[in-house]
């Protein structure tokens, strides 16, 4: 595997990085459970790992501009896009270090035995292995509840964007974290598999596609390793009868091309009452056909190109076997020069079309039209994912109600479902299990200790 930045508007290679040598990993994890065995780590010293938290912070808003050039260079998402990947790992970041003591207080349990309480201890050294689409966010998502908790991070990061993953390193290193904090491994899978059965990592958080996570899910299972899978989607917008259906289309467009598409939660399967689906087909065309394609440092461009040639290559493939099996092309499909891809509306999905089911990770949407909410529901569910969902309506209970039926982790009612650091994020189903961000992120790599003082 080798870890290289190639430019995706140019597709130039511009940085090549040597992959870590076994002695190396050893080295690194005995570093990091040293850490993790000091007195850094315990409960009672959070306040120290708090003011690492507000460190790092201060340091990431001094470099605010140089790590969002860094996130352009290595993945080739919109400059305006990297600024708002910094701005909310910066919240994220300054979110544990206000909130961590309190999310972590002990919480009482009073029981028929005695006086209990449950303690939050670290569990050991946590593995991240991260993907590329937001590369600064999805490590700093695992390490800045990890810092609070007292868990050091070693992490292997996509191969496209080690200028990122090595960034995060030398961040730390500034804001003064004790070594072993955070480590970047330049690895192969075989040596990740070794990693894992360490005894000294005691938990594994994977954000990825369903094929990663099932291989990592298995590897830590078959070792008792704590895990937690952020993996992909095929979240649905659905737009009501009685919906803005100006609002609904702009938000639609939003939600499929940002990052240019290449978004876990993007909205990727329209479903629209037959009623309202003429307005909003004529502004999702006018929109797509709008944009501006370019170099994202230009702050006139508006969509960006895909990560790399072979993310291009594979979703034109997905794209020619959906047409194949009978999908219709509303708009796009037209050809882009370089690793662009021009935003695409398909409909006419039956359910033996592969596209039905897959995700498609880059600015191609899919539209169903139904003729009420519980075809709308049916649609939705039918998927082996479940990440995220859109309901647009004026019926704030009837929203409510199709919310609570869609089987995903999250769902946003009138807006479009943006990640922040206080609200919980995940999904079921093929998308995974566990949670990041919040109060219920910050415990999923903790000891939950009990401990009761018996009654006399
Ligand atoms: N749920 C979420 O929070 C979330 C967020 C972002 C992206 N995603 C999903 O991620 C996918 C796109 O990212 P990607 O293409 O980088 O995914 P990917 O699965 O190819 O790679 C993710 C990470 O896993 C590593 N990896 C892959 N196979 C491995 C193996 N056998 N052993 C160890 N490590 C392995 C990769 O090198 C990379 O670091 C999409 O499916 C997207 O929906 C999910
Ligand atoms: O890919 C997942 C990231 C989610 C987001 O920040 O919108």
């Amino acid at each position: 595997m080798a870890y290289q930045t190639i430019n995706p508007f140019t597709n130039e290679v511009v940085k090549t990085f040597s992959n870590h040598t076994d002695t190396e990993i050893e080295n690194t994890l005995n570093q990091a459970y040293a850490l993790y065995q000091s007195a850094w780590a315990p409960p009672e010293n959070i306040s120290d790992r708090q003011a690492l938290l507000r460190r790092l912070a201060d340091v990431m808003i001094l470099h605010q501009e140089k790590i969002a050039r860094t996130i352009t260079l290595d993945m080739g998402k919109l400059l305006i896009e990297s600024r708002n990947e910094i701005a909310n790992c910066i919240e994220i970041v300054q979110f544990y270090a206000e909130q961590a003591a309190d999310l972590l207080k002990p919480v009482a349990y009073p029981s028929k035995l005695g006086d209990g309480w449950v303690e939050h201890h670290p569990i050991g050294i946590i593995l991240a292995i991260e993907p590329w689409n937001f590369p600064i966010y999805q490590l700093i998502r695992v390490i800045a509840p990890a810092i609070a908790v007292g868990n050091p991070v070693v992490a292997k990061h996509a191969s496209n964007v080690p200028q990122c993953a090595q960034l995060v390193e030398d961040l730390l290193r500034e804001a003064n974290a004790p070594a072993g904090t955070y480590t970047n491994l330049f690895v192969s899978p075989d040596q990740i598999a070794a990693i894992i059965s360490d005894r000294r990592v005691q938990g594994v958080a994977l954000t990825g596609s369903e094929n990663a996570g099932s291989i990592v899910a298995a590897q830590a299972g078959s070792k008792l390793k704590k895990a937690t899978m952020e993996l992909g989607g095929n979240d649905v917008f659905v737009v009501t009868d009685d919906a803005d259906v100006i609002a609904a289309a702009h938000t639609a467009v939003g939600g499929r091309l940002y990052n240019a598409g290449q978004v876990c939660t993007a909205a990727k399967r329209y479903i629209v009452h037959e009623k309202v689906a003429p307005q909003f087909i004529q502004i999702v065309q006018d929109s797509f056909a709008k944009v501006i394609m370019g170099n994202p440092l230009d702050e006139n461009t508006t969509l960006a190109p895909l990560s790399s040639h072979k993310s291009k290559e594979n979703l034109q493939k997905q794209l020619d076997a959906a047409i194949a099996h009978g999908a219709k092309v509303l708009c796009g499909n037209q050809p882009a020069e370089g690793n662009f891809f021009t935003p695409t509306l398909i409909t006419d999905i039956s359910r033996d079309n592969p596209a039905y089911f897959e995700e498609f990770f880059g600015p191609v949407a899919q539209l169903y039209v139904v003729k009420n909410d519980d075809e709308a529901i049916a649609l939705a569910n039918d998927s082996h994912f479940g990440l995220g969902g859109t309901v647009f309506s004026k019926d704030i209970e009837r929203a409510k109600k199709l919310a609570s039926r869609i089987e995903t982790g999250m769902v946003f009612i009138n807006r479009f479902g943006d990640s922040v650091a206080e609200l919980p994020f995940g999904g079921v189903k093929r998308s995974g299990f566990g949670r990041e961000l919040s109060d219920l992120g910050i415990k999923e790599f903790v000891n939950h200790k009990l401990v009761v003082v018996g009654q006399k």
